[in-house]
């Protein structure tokens, strides 16, 4: 199921740092193998009762003017409008109400979605609530005070938030049709991809990076089949400013990836694939979805014998952490392989939804067993029990052991592969729990 996303938009200092990290707190995942995700905290998942979310912090540079500041802020609450379910607006109480504030409150008012006025820094109910009053000028509803930095008022703040939720049942399950993200840097041929799948110009290119507007939804139908293709490209911002520019992708790759299937990550083959290129993958590996890497502007290169191979290694040691995700050399212009994708796409949702059967993977589970020890420390050996698939999307599996901590990461790793190689489950990470049991599992 897809997760909502929330966005924190607010003027420099007034705390949206302090926030994130006070919700994100020990929830931030960490994913060990997947590089600079977690690192720079664009984003985390955070959870609050029964309900899961992912969080991102629009802003983060220090701009040097008035003026840089409202159209900056004016950029982040865009973005926010673009890819959050739910917007909050953070103030700050003791700066109090400034111009910019009702500027951007008047943008957010606009758009459709639900704005919760947040006021921060407010440390103390007693001494600060009269200011926070103030705030209800900004016409956006009431304002709520918290205190990121003591953590108060955020329980409260959270129950708001997931107000506006979608229930459960009400979310996009019932929609079959596979929901296909296209996510990669600027200018690496995300909307020529959609157009040339589309056949027809829809999406206005250009060859200045971020100049795509708003992501928007294209319906496209192959072989009676229908697909949703999320756009990504629209970076409605012309920015100059090359970390800007990089987070607002990342924004936007994370919104689109919650709502997909199955994400083509699209590398310039020009360009050669960089850290960049992994940092935006790596929000496809960790939320589970299903891969498929896509090499465009294939036309573009020069080719020989070993060209192809060449830029296999490339892209399978820069992406290391996604071995399972096959890879596709494909040129929007001239539309080589392009229709190829659809098949991809099919296989690999398939393999999101693939059950295996208990008995056939304890059997795989027994005979490598038989084929390579299990780990033992200070003489005691590892056991397995018993292996079971939980879920799908992506496969889950639980592992009962006698002692978890003798279970290895490269003996889970090797597992895995003994399941891949019987099954493939290729274009998808696949997801273990092991769990304890006392002797005598089965
Ligand atoms: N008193 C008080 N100070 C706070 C609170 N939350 C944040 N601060 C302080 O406000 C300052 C700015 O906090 P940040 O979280 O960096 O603000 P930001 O909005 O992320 O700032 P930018 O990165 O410039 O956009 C820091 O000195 C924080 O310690 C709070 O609840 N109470
Ligand atoms: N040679 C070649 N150029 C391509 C190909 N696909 C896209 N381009 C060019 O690359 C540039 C960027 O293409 P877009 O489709 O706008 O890229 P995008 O990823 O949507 O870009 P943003 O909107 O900035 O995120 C344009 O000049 C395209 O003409 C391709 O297959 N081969």
């Amino acid at each position: 199921m897809s997760k909502p996303v929330v966005a924190i938009v607010g003027r420099p200092n007034v705390g949206k740092s302090t926030l994130f990290n006070a919700l994100a707190g020990g929830m931030i995942s960490i994913v060990k193998d997947t590089p600079g995700v977690t690192r720079d905290r664009i984003y985390a998942d955070v959870s609050w009762l029964d309900r899961e979310f992912t969080l991102v912090d629009t802003g983060g540079i220090e701009p040097e003017s008035k003026d840089i500041i409202l159209s900056q802020m004016r950029e982040q609450a865009q973005i926010a409008i673009d890819t959050a379910d739910v917007i909050l607006f953070l103030t700050d109480v003791r700066q109090g109400l400034v111009d910019a504030d009702s500027k951007v409150a008047d943008m957010l008012r606009r758009s459709a979605k639900p704005v919760l006025l947040v006021v921060n820094k407010v440390d103390s109910f007693e001494k600060y609530m009269p200011d926070v009053y103030e705030f209800y000028n900004l016409g956006i509803g009431e304002p709520l005070p918290v205190s990121s930095a003591s953590r108060l008022g955020l329980g409260d703040m959270l129950d708001e938030v997931i107000k506006y939720f979608p229930k459960g049942e009400e979310s996009e399950e019932e929609d079959e049709r596979p929901r296909v993200a296209i996510i990669g840097k600027p200018n690496v041929g995300k909307s020529s991809i959609i157009n040339k799948l589309l056949g027809e110009q829809r999406v206005i290119v250009s060859d200045i990076a971020g100049t795509t507007r708003d992501a928007i939804d294209t319906d496209i139908v192959y072989n009676g089949k229908e697909y949703v293709f999320i756009d990504t490209a629209g970076l409605r911002r012309k920015s100059k400013i090359k970390e800007e520019l990089e987070r607002y992708s990342i924004i936007r790759a994370v919104s689109a990836v919650e709502r997909a299937d199955v994400v083509l990550m699209v590398i310039d083959a020009v360009e050669g694939v960089t850290e960049q290129d992994a940092k935006i993958a790596g929000i496809a590996h960790e939320r589970g979805k299903g891969i498929i890497i896509v090499v465009n502007k294939w036309d573009a290169i020069e080719k020989n014998d070993k060209t192809m191979r060449e830029y296999e290694n490339e892209v399978r040691r820069v992406l290391s952490f996604m071995p399972y995700a096959e890879i596709m050399y494909v040129s929007a212009h001239t539309g080589q392989r392009l229709i190829k994708l659809y098949d991809m796409i099919d296989m690999v949702i398939a393999n999101q939804t693939m059950r295996v059967a208990t008995g056939v993977l304890n059997e795989i589970m027994t005979e490598a067993v038989a084929m390579q020890q299990p780990p033992s420390d200070k003489g005691k050996r590892l056991k397995l029990y018993y292996i079971t698939q939980v879920s799908v999307k992506p496969p889950t599996f639980v592992i009962f052991v006698n002692d978890k901590e003798l279970m290895h990461f490269s003996y889970t790793r090797y597992l895995e592969n003994k399941i891949r190689e019987a099954f493939g489950f290729c274009g998808t990470s696949l997801k273990f729990f092991i769990r304890e049991r006392k002797e005598k599992g089965r």
